[in-house]
């Protein structure tokens, strides 16, 4: 092969070998298990399972010794398997002519070797399934025929592992997909309700209060109608953002709707919640409009609903009624917060008014 073929037919087996994701790894128990039947079989002391780089032979698997390290890929004899793809038998490495240079192997007391390659699915040499001895012994050709198979299991066990890292990796994609919403990255809707739900239950088990706070972005259609949909959607991220850095780390957010946003509150009581929502509230106001430019942010208008501690926190409740406060706080003239008790709170509270907790501004 002319020496441009081979150097990219290098760097497309090392490509092969970097997709596996296998170099450096963890000594893992299946992999030994196929050393050690290789050791067996071929009456051994020793047997690896190595992959080369472009530098070094690494071994993922050691059977006789406990790890051994990296070598210099040119003093090893698993490289002129790698090179050749072909197997290599050395009955006695005193007698083998390629010994001057792959002198540290004979220097670690190793006499004979044999090594068969690791092909992947599509053709590359990685590396070796290779047993060594410190008595010169040959190989006969059932023993060879045995370690070539044994050499297709560990690369079947290779592709596997990478099935599964990938599957494994899709699948957390996947979940955060299922949850996130993909333009803020708060919660979507399902898993809002989800957590809405588990919150509740939460509440309920240890007797907590559970404050919930919905707002929608006032006027966010003039935003879209004047400065087009991604102006528009620039002002939900930032809102998003800005959501984020109000709440406390046990708190939670997601998007409930197009402009709309949901905030749980663990362990906050009506009067807290509302104090979120105020908080937040004066954060998205303050942002000035440049003359000229699309809005950062735009203001908007709270509707905030908890159950005390000890009532029975229930998701449908909590929603409705943050959502009549939101409502009565578009009425009002937006950019403001109102408070509207549970049917169960209003129950155990029946002189409150909710109007007593309005802000803001208009
Ligand atoms: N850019 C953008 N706009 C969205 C998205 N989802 C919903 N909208 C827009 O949000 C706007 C909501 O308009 P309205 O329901 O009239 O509410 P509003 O203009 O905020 O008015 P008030 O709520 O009464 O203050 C509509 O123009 C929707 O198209 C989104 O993901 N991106």
């Amino acid at each position: 092969m002319p020496a441009s073929d081979e150097a990219s037919a290098e760097i497309d087996r090392l490509a092969a070998l970097a997709r596996y994701d296998i170099l450096h790894t963890a000594a893992e128990v299946e992999f030994d298990f196929l050393t050690r039947l290789a050791a067996e079989l071929c009456h051994t002391q020793y047997a690896f399972v190595v992959f080369v780089d472009d530098r070094h032979v690494w071994a993922k698997s050691c059977f006789g010794v406990a790890e051994v390290a990296a070598m210099p890929r040119e003093q090893d004899y698993c490289d002129l398997v790698v090179r050749s793809g072909q197997p290599l038998l050395v009955p006695d490495l005193t007698d083998d002519a390629r010994t001057a240079n792959l002198l540290p192997t004979l220097q670690m007391g190793f006499r004979s070797y044999a090594g068969v390659p690791l092909i992947s699915d599509d053709g590359y040499t990685l590396g070796t399934l290779c047993v060594l001895d410190r008595q010169a012994r040959p190989i006969d050709d059932t023993q060879l025929l045995l370690l070539q198979a044994l050499a297709r299991q560990t690369m079947a066990l290779v592709e596997l592992r990478h099935c599964k890292r990938e599957l494994e990796a899709n699948l957390r994609k996947l979940t955060l997909l299922a949850n996130q919403d993909e333009l803020t990255g708060l919660m979507n809707r399902r898993r809002l309700m989800e957590k809405l739900a588990e919150e509740c239950a939460r509440a309920r088990r240890f007797q907590q209060p559970l404050g919930l706070v919905m707002l929608d972005l006032d006027h966010f259609k003039a935003v879209n109608d004047q400065w087009g949909h991604g102006a528009g959607d620039t002002v939900l991220l930032n809102t998003g953002k800005t959501i984020l850095q109000t709440l406390r780390e046990t708190d939670s957010a997601g998007r409930y709707g197009g402009e709309e946003f949901c905030l749980l509150l663990p362990a906050t009581n009506l009067d807290g919640a509302a104090t979120v929502a105020e908080i937040l509230r004066g954060r998205l106001a303050g942002h000035p409009r440049e003359p000229g430019s699309a809005p950062s942010h735009v203001t908007a208008s709270f509707g905030v609903s908890a159950t005390e501690a000890g009532e029975t926190a229930r998701a449908a409740v909590l929603l409705e009624t943050a959502d009549r406060a939101l409502y009565r706080a578009k009425a009002a003239g937006r950019n403001r917060v109102e408070l509207a008790p549970s049917a169960l709170y209003s129950q155990t509270h029946p002189t409150h008014s909710p109007d007593k907790h309005s802000s803001g501004a208009s």
